[in-house]
């Protein structure tokens, strides 16, 4: 009897709060007219509930719902919703977050930007970064302030330091991007497979994006020619460890076409190799289109003849989605032409509801993220793990023992530079609302030191109208900090960097201002990285730090590193070119072997000297460390083979080396170890190195020692050949901690190579793309489709 009673009140308890849902954007599964169908039973299985559900859809209702902006279906209760909604590096701006103007939920954390989350190459981190994003998304979804699903993250690799989106990814490594990539999801997501998801997390941009606009080339017409090695080798395994590995939620296909076909018309990518070749098969799982991508195979890509059929052959493809209106304008008169089934709509629709299935929305408050309020937005755990993030990413570049410097009420600091007082500069793109922005001016302050400010010199064209301020501050201090670098006016969405160097009004104004002779130190800001060539150079400046976009506590983080209140330990996750890099190199070349017009992209290619490589980064103390002696350094690849009973036989363990990591200084620190792989294996050219493991260790002690543990897989070991083959080869191999070596393991593979993984290769072409529109190096310019875009995309 208490049993039953227990049932009636807890059945009233849900009834009530699906009363309070109600009309805040909720299905009501308890007295709605779904309440009969086996959408609304918990005990179902995902894949049968959405079934149901599509199936009361008339064709015209399920036409309707293939758009961002989802209308529901009124007579049946189900509510509008919308799919779009951004959280990079916090929850963001974007078509289906809604702030608040004032009061409860008018902000979010807002964390530094994934380049210099990256930086701090600590994937524990970057989960606990997510596992607060995806639990403020819910308590704006519990207040139907956003949807569940989220358009993050972009994990396209930085491979052109140009590119004016690389400050949205991690770098330019791909196994660095694949870690990176399977610790966000599982945060943002709350693991593999649990029954009730966070928030749904979607991979983008599907595949190969990595340039806005260069030279007359766009993203929307661009035509990136990628051979397999290539695409296999680079560009595919962040989606891999998405897909394959971390079962993410959702896909967006990009702007770009591959090989001649935009990317969401083509079933070899969308079905070859997302669906089949990485298991990516539940149903519950989707792809959206780039904002208008459906729209861009018709033009400029000209790859259909029709608006019906550019709707259909994205459709076809796998595309479930489309982010804009053109599916629900265009494929209406394409089902007339027949140029699709009804059931591969349906199938669209199943793997989107599902996974709302998936993330409660039709289940009440059995979904226990429901009690999550505004309570749990911009904790005071989260604005500290905000701080964190920021400190752990900043990496120094150079340090002549200025570094760490005791700032106190005795200190007399010039604060110079366009960053200098920088509150949303320090957030970059994709952002929202943050609670607060402690910008460096304000951080100084706060350590009671007299600071004496100047703006300028100005990011653009040369003025020295507002200088004078600038002379003043210096003359009248001890310590001159000159926080600059570059920010969104010059790298963003749509805007790709024209330079790589530092800015002429810039150096001018740091190069006088190191001719004072006073102490004085540089912080580099913004996430392409600049030739800091001058700076690393000039006897006067004494030390340089790079600081990406630090999010809301940007400026203390950054003094905490300056006085060493935390001692830095970032590295730095791409490769600092010379300013001369980008006349070597048109954009639009994807390759990344050396090669005519192409010195060679990332650290394992450049066949020139970087300024700083990628994984640099220096510490206010010093390292050694002792490398684990093998028992046997001699493998035969057939017994290796013979072990490994993995599917993915790329996981199967190999070995972990335990390498002994003192702290041989004064200070105590954060250290970030790094396994690099080197030796003659495979087909040639060979990587100079390649990542192939990390791991952040953290306070270790003056004089004491931390394990540093690389567990390495065969896919560690393995390298691509030209057929795009996973491939394990003989020959002799070297496993190196750090960018200058501290310690080495050395062993040998012997036998005939081993396939790990076999890449399916693309049907021969059965359409033929329109060359109207070509892209390449030398194109005439075409309009900007990106003028009319709102600022802060
Ligand atoms: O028209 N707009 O307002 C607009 C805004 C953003 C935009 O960019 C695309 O939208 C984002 C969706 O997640 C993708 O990462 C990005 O490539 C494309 C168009």
């Amino acid at each position: 009897m208490a049993a039953i009673l227990g049932g009636i009140a807890a059945l009233a308890l849900a009834g009530q709060a699906f009363a309070q849902l109600e009309g805040r954007g909720f299905p009501d599964c308890i007295n709605g007219p779904l309440k009969n169908n086996t959408v609304c039973d918990t005990s179902a299985d995902p894949l049968a509930r959405a079934t149901a559900l599509i199936s009361l859809f008339t064709l015209e209702e399920k036409l309707n719902n293939t758009g961002h902006v989802s209308p529901g279906v009124p007579r049946l209760g189900l509510p509008a919703y919308t799919w779009w909604q951004e959280a990079l590096h916090g929850v963001a701006s974007s078509p289906g977050v809604n702030f608040s103007t004032s009061g409860n939920y008018s902000y979010a954390t807002s964390f530094p930007q994934p380049i210099l989350m990256g930086a701090a190459f600590d994937d524990d981190l970057i989960t606990a970064v997510a596992t607060v994003i995806s639990t403020e998304a819910r308590a704006f979804n519990n207040d139907d302030r956003a949807g569940l699903d989220y358009w993050t993250p972009n994990i396209n690799p930085f491979k052109d330091p140009r590119w004016g989106r690389g400050q949205e990814t991690p770098g330019e490594d791909p196994y660095h991007l694949s870690s990176y990539v399977h610790a966000l999801i599982n945060g943002l997501q709350g693991g593999e497979d649990p029954k009730y998801k966070r928030i749904v997390a979607t991979c983008k941009h599907f595949v190969a994006y990595d340039m806005e606009s260069w030279n007359g080339n766009y993203r929307y017409q661009f035509d990136a020619q990628i051979d397999s090695q290539d695409l296999a080798e680079y560009y595919m395994p962040p989606f891999q460890s998405c897909a394959r590995d971390s079962n993410v939620g959702a896909f967006m296909c990009s702007y770009n076409a591959v090989n001649g076909v935009p990317t969401c018309a083509d079933p070899y990518l969308l079905q070859t190799i997302l669906r089949e070749h990485w298991g990516w098969t539940n149903e519950q799982q989707w792809v959206t289109s780039d904002c208008d991508a459906v729209q861009n195979i018709f033009l400029p890509h000209n790859y259909t003849q029709t608006r019906e059929e550019a709707a259909a052959v994205a459709l076809n493809a796998g595309t479930d989605l489309d982010c804009g209106t053109y599916y629900q304008h265009h494929l209406p008169a394409a089902f007339e032409q027949g140029l699709f089934n009804e059931s591969t709509l349906d199938m669209s629709l199943i793997r989107q509801y599902s996974s709302l299935v998936r993330l409660g929305y039709f289940d009440g408050d059995l979904v226990p993220y429901r009690n999550l309020t505004f309570a749990d937005v911009s904790t005071p755990q989260s604005q500290q793990l905000a701080l964190q993030a920021a400190e752990e990413g900043i990496t120094l570049l150079k340090n002549d023992g200025l570094l760490p410097m005791k700032i106190d009420n005795s200190t007399k600091i010039a604060l110079i530079g366009d960053w200098a007082n920088a509150t949303t500069q320090m957030q970059g793109n994709y952002a929202g609302i943050a609670p607060y922005l402690h910008s460096p001016l304000y951080a100084a302050q706060q350590l009671g030191a007299t600071v004496n400010y100047a703006y300028g010199p100005g990011f653009g064209d040369p003025t020295t109208d507002s200088w004078n301020s600038i002379w003043a501050a210096a003359n009248a201090s001890d310590i001159i900090i000159y926080v600059g670098g570059i920010d969104n006016s010059v790298e963003s969405e749509g805007m790709d960097r024209n330079t790589i160097a530092w800015t002429g009004t810039q150096l001018d104004a740091i190069g006088e201002l190191a001719m004072y002779g006073k102490p004085m130190l540089l912080f580099q800001m913004g996430g392409g990285q600049i030739d800091s060539s001058p700076i690393a150079n000039n006897p006067n400046i004494s030390a340089l730090l790079w600081g990406g976009y630090p999010g809301q506590d940007g400026g203390v983080a950054m003094f905490n590193i300056i006085t060493g209140k935390t001692a830095p330990a970032g590295r730095l996750p791409t490769t600092q070119y010379p300013a001369n890099y980008i006349a070597q190199v048109p954009m639009t070349n994807m390759s990344l072997r050396p090669g005519e017009n192409n010195p060679g992209r990332t650290y394992k290619w450049y066949n020139g000297t970087a300024v700083f490589e990628f994984g640099y980064g220096m510490h206010y103390t010093n390292f050694s460390a002792t490398a684990p002696t093998m028992s046997n350094c001699n493998f035969t690849i057939s017994n290796l083979m013979a072990n490994c009973t993995e599917q993915y036989k790329d996981r199967c363990a190999f070995t972990t080396l335990d390498f002994e990591v003192k702290n041989t200084g004064s200070v105590d620190s954060d250290y970030v170890a790094l396994g690099f792989l080197t030796g003659s294996f495979g087909p040639q050219p060979y990587p100079k190195k390649s990542l192939v493991k990390y791991t952040r260790l953290h306070g270790v002690s003056a004089g004491s020692s931390q394990a540093a543990s690389l567990a390495l897989t065969l896919g560690s070991l393995a390298r691509v050949d030209d057929m795009g083959n996973t491939v394990l080869y003989p020959g002799d191999y070297s496993l190196m901690l750090d960018t200058q070596p501290l310690a080495y393991v050395n062993f040998t593979l012997s036998g005939s190579p081993a396939v790990l993984d076999q890449w399916p290769q693309r049907p021969a072409a059965t359409h033929q793309t329109s060359n109207y529109f070509v892209g390449g190096f030398g194109t005439e310019p075409l309009e900007d489709p990106m003028e009319n875009v709102p600022a802060g995309y």
